[in-house]
């Protein structure tokens, strides 16, 4: 049987798959397969490795003569047609619960390093900024003792919430169901999205990517946020209306935003978010520690050889 990975993986993880299968694997670090050769390959594919860089789409399962499996290195799957997935009888597995607190780990990191201006303040270093210590110089705004609204209270957001209460903030939260572990352990409150959003000094999405989230963050919500607030997205890039976010951030109707992710992936270094001081920018990095990535891979491999073998999925998305 016939294994394709679109992006590069360690050695050491390939070795027990090569034993067996036939691998066909993207030569490049960092670099995923092209998507003329991933239509190309996926003919004969019995499985596919795949990562959040790749969009397999219908002309994808279109091309698959063979394809039982598809393994995302990922917990989100919004790049995986599932419906066209279904049709065919071909099998989505995903990484849920390995990344959780890295990615909780990323989130807060950005919501301080976004709150506290930290990047700004390498930047004046590099660029001959700093002349003295000024009162007010490079202030932003306190975090412990705050209130924080988590929009998405799953695992992330329960690992954001967990770090949040060890600053002594508020913790509010929204969904679509009460989350009760994080009410009795955390005192974290149930709100209304509108009443999160003009409550919170951190307002931070983790939501998955949906036909019911698309820009659920858009000028309307913006303008009930207050103009002291930071918002923080380390979903998916499609949640966020990145236009009216750069008007409110622009208009410093909010106060700052940090991003891991953005509406197309990479950003282009020219994009207007990022000429904007108030944006802290990261290249979605949200689940990359080096332990973490390995169980990701580890497990997107489980996934794939449970469902080449015709056992279950270790995590089937259905
Ligand atoms: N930046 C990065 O590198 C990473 C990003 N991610 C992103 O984080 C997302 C969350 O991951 P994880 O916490 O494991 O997933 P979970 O499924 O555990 O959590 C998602 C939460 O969002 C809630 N939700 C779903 N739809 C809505 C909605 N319309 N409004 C409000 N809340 C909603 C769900 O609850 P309910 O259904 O009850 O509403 C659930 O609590 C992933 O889908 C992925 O997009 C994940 C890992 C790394
Ligand atoms: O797992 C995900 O959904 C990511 O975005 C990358 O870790």
């Amino acid at each position: 049987m016939k294994i394709l990975i679109t992006c590069k993986l360690p050695d050491q993880l390939l070795l027990p798959l090569k034993e067996k299968y036939e691998i066909v694997m993207a030569e490049t670090e960092n670099e995923p397969m092209s998507r003329k050769r991933l239509l190309s390959e996926i003919e004969e594919a019995d499985g596919l490795f795949t990562n959040v860089a790749d969009t397999i789409d219908e002309e994808v399962f279109d091309r698959a003569k063979h394809l039982k499996v598809v393994s995302t290195m990922a917990v989100g799957y919004d790049n995986i047609d599932l419906e066209a997935a279904k049709e065919r009888g071909i099998l989505v597995g995903h990484t849920p619960g390995v990344l959780t607190e890295a990615t909780a780990d990323l989130t807060f990191a950005l919501l301080m390093a976004t709150g506290r201006r930290l990047l700004e303040g390498m930047d004046v270093i590099r660029e001959d900024q700093w002349k003295s210590w000024g009162p007010f110089f490079l202030t932003g705004q306190e975090i412990y003792g705050k209130t924080i609204g988590i929009i998405g209270m799953g695992r992330i957001g329960l690992g954001v919430a967990k770090r949040a209460k060890g600053f002594s903030m508020d913790i509010l939260y929204h969904n679509r169901s009460r989350k009760e572990e994080a009410e009795v352990e955390l005192g974290a409150r149930y709100v209304e999205f509108d009443e999160l959003l003009e409550q919170a000094d951190y307002v931070v999405l983790l939501a998955p990517s949906t036909k019911e989230t698309y820009h659920m963050m858009g000028a309307a919500q913006f303008n009930k946020m207050k103009e002291s607030a930071v918002f923080i997205n380390t979903s998916r890039g499609p949640n966020v209306d990145e236009d009216a976010l750069y008007e409110a951030l622009q208009s410093n109707q909010i106060w700052a935003a940090g991003l891991d992710v953005f509406q197309t992936e990479p950003i282009d270094a020219k994009h207007k978010l990022l000429t904007l001081k108030n944006v802290t920018a990261l290249p979605h990095i949200g689940s990359a520690a080096i332990e973490t990535r390995m169980n990701m891979a580890r497990l997107a491999i489980n996934n794939l050889v449970n469902g080449l073998e015709g056992n279950a999925l270790v995590h089937q998305v259905k």
